[in-house]
C-alpha cells in the first residue's frame, strides 16, 4: 500500500471547492490510496519542470498534483484545482530540499530564471551590491542555494526582491529578505531559519525533507487516518504540529511552564493538544481561560481534537471565574453577585459620606490593583504597601483616607453578603488552601495575560504543586484588561520553562506587518517581568494589504461598511466567516442595524450568545479575543473613540495609569486587526485614531 503525505496546502484547496467535487476528490484520493500499485492512477505531464510532479485526475475538470518519487511507493498531495489552474501551478515549479533547515520547498523555477538573465543586460556598474556584506559561506550555511546566490548576488535594491515575493522558495527568500533588512547572519539563522541542524541532509530525500516538517505535511499511515483528515480538512490543527509546537504541548515539565508567541502562533492549539495529552494519561486536567465566550470556543476545538467521551471526561473547560464560584457554592454557600454599576455606586456613597477628593474609578482601581493584588487586609500593610503602577502619589494622611473608604466598601459587601468576580476568587483561594487534596492535577491556562492575580491564586491552589501542574499560554501584546501580573508574585516560578512560537498560522503577511507596526516603540512587558518583543514573529502566508477608510459621518462609515461586506458575500465568502469589531457594544450593535438595514443578515455576539449561527457577527474588540474570521472588518476606528476617553485615566490623575492605558487601548485595536485571516478592513469617522498606522495607506 502507498503512503500519503498530505500537505496542508491540499486540504486549503479542498474547502474551497463545492462540496459534490469535494466528495470527488475524497473518493478518488482513497481509491488511489488503498490500491496496490497506486502510480498507475497518474498521469504524466508534459513541458513542466520537475518531472516528479504528476497529475490525478479528479473528473473532467479538476486535477490533484501529486509528487511522486523516482521509485517506491511514497506520494504526497501538493494541490488540487481546476484542470488549467492545476496546470498553470505545476508547469514551472521545482521542488528541492533546503539545505540549512532540510525542508521541502517550491519554486517558480520559471520566473527566477528569467528574472536572472533580465537583469544581467540591465545590471549598472556603479549601484551597490544589495548583498555585499554577506560572505559566500554565510549564505550556504543560511540554506541559499546555487541558484538563488546567483540571484541575490545581482540584487541591488530591495523591491528587486519583493517583487519575486511567493515565487522563490519561502523560508530563503525570507533569509535574504531578513538579511537586506540589516539582520546580522547570526539573527537569521536563530530568528528565520530556526538556530538548530537538523542532521544529514540527503537534497533528494523529499520523504525525509516532508518528514521534517509535520506542521506542513500530514504522514498518513492508513485509510481511516486518511478519511479523518478529509472529514475536518478546515481543522489543520488538529493534525499539523510545527515541531516546536509538538514540543511544547507533549513534553513533561518539572513545574509550571509557558507557551508565548505573537498572535495566531497556534498557542491555543498547543494548549489543546496538552489537554489531550494529559488528559490522555488519566490526568484530572482543567482547561481554562478568562471570558465564557472563549471557553466555548476551546471546549468546541477540543471536541474536534477528541472524539473519546472517557478522555473528555477528564477535562472540565472553565473560566476561572466558574471554578471559583463553584466551590465558593459548594463549601461556603449561597451570596449575590454585584456587577459593574452597582459596585460603582457603593463606591459613590461611600465618597459622598467622606466627602472625598478621590474619583470612583481610582478608589475601585486602588482596591483591584494593590490591595487585591496584593491580598492587603490591614490598615498597617496598606500603608506599607507598594503602589508600582499607579502614577498617582499618596501621603500617609491620604492612604489612611483610601484605606477607612475600602475597609467601609469591603464592610458594605459583608454586611449584605455581596460578592463581586474578584472577591469570590479571594474565598475561593481561601477554601482551597484548607483542602486536603486539590481538585486538578493539571491546569492549563489560555489567553493567561489577562488574568488578575486573584484568579491567579484560585489557579495556583486548585492544583497540587509539582511536575505539569501549570501549563500557561501567553502573549502580552494582547493584554486588554489592566491586570499586569508578575508570575512570581503569585507563587508560580516558569524558571526558564518557556518555549516561544514565531510562525503565525492565522492571517497574512501584510495583515500582520501593519498590525505589528501599531505596537512599534512600546514597552512592553512579559509575565516574568520581561521586557519582550514580536521580532521574528512571521506568516508565509501572503495576500491584500488591509484597506483602510475614513469616512466624514458614523452613518456614512456604516454605510460603507455595508458596501464592503456585501463585496465579501459576493466573492463567495461565507457570512459566519465575517466579523465586526468595534470598540463599543453600542456602534457593534448600530454596524448590526446597519447591515440589516442593507439587507444583509447580521447578529451581535454578546456574552452569553454566539450570535445567531450562519451569520455575520459583530461585537466588541474585547469579545474577538481568541476568536478569528476569514474577513474583519474594525469600525470605529476614529481619535474619538479610540483611545476610548472613558477607558483612559487622565493625564493629570496618574501619569503611569495613564500610559498603561494607551498601550491597552493600542493593544486592543492589536488584538482586533490580527483576527482576520484574509482581509481586513478598517474604518472611521472624524479624525482617525493616533493608533493607526496610516503609512500604509
Ligand atoms: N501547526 C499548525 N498548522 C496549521 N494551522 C495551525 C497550526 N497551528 C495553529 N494553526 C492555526 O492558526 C490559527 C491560530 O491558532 P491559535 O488560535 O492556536 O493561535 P494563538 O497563538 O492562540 O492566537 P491568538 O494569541 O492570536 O489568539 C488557527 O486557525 C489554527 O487552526
Amino acid at each position: 500500500m502507498p503512503r500519503l503525505g498530505i500537505h496542508q496546502d491540499f486540504l486549503r484547496d479542498l474547502i474551497r471547492l463545492e462540496r459534490p467535487i469535494q466528495q470527488k476528490v475524497v473518493e478518488t484520493i482513497s481509491k488511489f490510496e488503498q490500491s496496490a500499485h497506486a502510480g498507475t492512477h497518474l498521469e504524466k505531464l508534459s513541458n513542466i519542470r520537475d518531472e516528479r510532479f504528476k497529475s490525478i485526475r479528479i473528473d473532467l475538470k479538476y486535477r490533484g498534483i501529486v509528487l511522486a518519487p523516482e521509485s517506491g511507493d511514497e506520494f504526497m498531495l501538493l494541490r488540487v484545482d481546476s484542470h488549467d489552474k492545476a496546470y498553470d501551478w505545476v508547469k514551472h515549479r521545482r521542488v528541492s530540499v533546503n539545505m540549512a533547515t532540510g525542508y521541502m520547498e517550491i519554486r517558480d523555477d520559471a520566473i527566477i530564471t528569467d528574472t536572472i538573465e533580465g537583469l544581467k543586460h540591465t545590471q549598472s556598474e556603479t549601484a551597490r551590491p544589495l548583498f555585499g556584506h554577506v560572505s559566500d559561506a554565510d549564505m550556504a550555511r543560511l540554506g541559499i542555494d546555487d541558484q538563488m546566490l546567483k540571484f541575490a548576488r545581482m540584487l541591488t535594491d530591495v523591491a528587486m526582491l519583493e517583487a519575486l515575493d511567493g515565487k522563490l522558495p519561502q523560508i530563503q527568500y525570507d533569509v535574504l529578505f531578513g538579511l537586506a533588512a540589516g539582520m546580522s547572519p547570526e539573527e537569521v539563522w536563530n530568528d528565520v531559519v530556526g538556530g538548530v541542524t537538523p542532521g544529514p541532509i540527503d537534497p533528494d530525500d523529499l520523504v525525509a525533507a516532508a518528514q521534517r516538517m509535520p506542521d506542513k505535511v500530514a504522514l498518513v499511515e492508513g485509510p481511516e487516518e486518511l478519511m479523518e483528515l478529509f472529514a475536518k480538512p478546515f481543522a489543520r490543527w488538529r493534525v499539523y504540529l510545527h515541531p516546536l509546537q509538538k514540543e511544547a504541548a507533549l513534553r513533561t515539565y518539572s513545574g509550571p511552564a509557558q507557551v508565548t508567541g505573537g498572535p495566531g502562533t497556534g498557542k491555543t492549539v498547543v494548549a489543546l493538544h496538552r489537554a489531550r495529552h494529559l488528559a490522555r494519561q488519566g490526568g484530572r486536567v482543567l482547561l481554562t481561560t478568562f471570558t465564557a465566550t472563549l471557553t466555548r470556543s476551546l471546549a468546541e476545538s477540543l471536541r474536534l481534537l477528541e472524539t473519546d467521551d472517557e478522555v473528555l471526561s477528564h477535562i472540565d473547560v472553565l473560566t476561572v471565574d466558574q471554578v471559583a464560584r463553584r466551590l465558593v457554592d459548594e463549601h461556603v454557600g449561597k451570596f449575590a453577585l454585584i456587577h459593574g454599576e452597582e459596585e460603582k455606586e457603593i463606591w459613590r456613597r461611600i465618597i459622598r459620606r467622606r466627602s472625598l477628593d478621590f474619583s470612583e474609578k481610582f478608589l475601585q482601581e486602588e482596591w483591584r490593583q494593590v490591595v487585591l493584588a496584593q491580598g492587603i487586609t490591614s490598615s498597617d500593610a496598606y500603608l506599607d504597601a507598594r503602589r508600582t503602577g499607579r502614577g498617582r502619589r499618596l501621603g500617609p494622611l491620604q492612604r489612611a483616607k483610601v484605606w477607612r473608604a475600602i475597609a467601609e466598601f469591603e464592610q458594605e459587601l459583608t454586611d449584605n453578603n455581596y460578592r463581586t468576580f474578584e472577591t469570590i476568587c479571594v474565598e475561593a483561594a481561601r477554601v482551597l488552601s484548607e483542602l486536603d487534596a486539590q481538585p486538578y492535577d493539571h491546569v492549563i491556562v489560555d489567553e493567561a495575560q489577562d488574568l488578575h492575580p486573584v484568579r491567579w491564586r484560585v489557579l495556583r491552589g486548585v492544583v497540587t504543586e509539582g511536575p505539569d501542574d501549570l501549563f500557561i499560554a501567553n502573549d502580552t501584546h494582547q493584554r486588554i484588561y489592566d491586570n499586569r501580573v508578575s508570575l512570581s508574585s503569585v507563587g508560580i516560578q516558569l524558571a526558564g520553562r518557556s518555549a516561544k512560537l514565531k510562525i503565525n498560522y492565522r492571517t497574512t503577511e501584510e495583515i500582520l506587518n501593519w498590525s505589528c507596526a501599531m505596537l512599534t516603540g512600546e514597552t512592553i512587558v512579559d509575565l516574568t517581568g520581561q521586557h519582550t518583543s514580536l521580532t521574528g514573529c512571521r506568516s508565509e502566508v501572503h495576500g491584500a494589504e488591509p484597506e483602510l477608510y475614513g469616512a466624514p459621518t458614523k452613518n456614512a462609515e456604516l454605510t460603507h461598511l455595508a458596501g464592503v461586506v456585501q463585496g465579501w458575500l459576493d466573492a463567495g465568502v461565507g457570512p459566519e466567516e465575517i466579523g465586526i469589531a468595534a470598540r463599543s457594544e453600542m456602534l457593534a450593535q448600530s454596524a448590526v442595524e446597519a447591515l440589516t438595514r442593507a439587507g444583509i443578515d447580521a447578529g451581535y455576539l454578546s456574552r452569553d450568545r454566539d450570535g445567531v449561527e450562519g451569520n455575520i457577527r459583530a461585537t466588541t474588540m474585547h469579545r474577538m479575543k481568541g476568536l478569528e474570521f476569514r474577513c474583519v472588518a474594525v469600525i470605529g476606528a476614529g481619535a474619538n473613540q479610540l483611545p476610548h476617553a472613558n477607558a483612559v485615566t487622565p493625564l493629570e490623575e496618574d501619569a503611569t495609569t495613564h500610559s498603561n492605558d494607551l498601550q491597552r487601548e493600542r493593544c486592543l485595536l492589536f488584538v482586533a486587526s490580527t483576527r482576520a485571516r484574509e482581509r481586513l478592513h478598517v474604518s472611521w469617522h472624524g479624525e482617525p485614531s493616533p493608533f493607526l498606522n496610516l503609512a500604509s495607506d
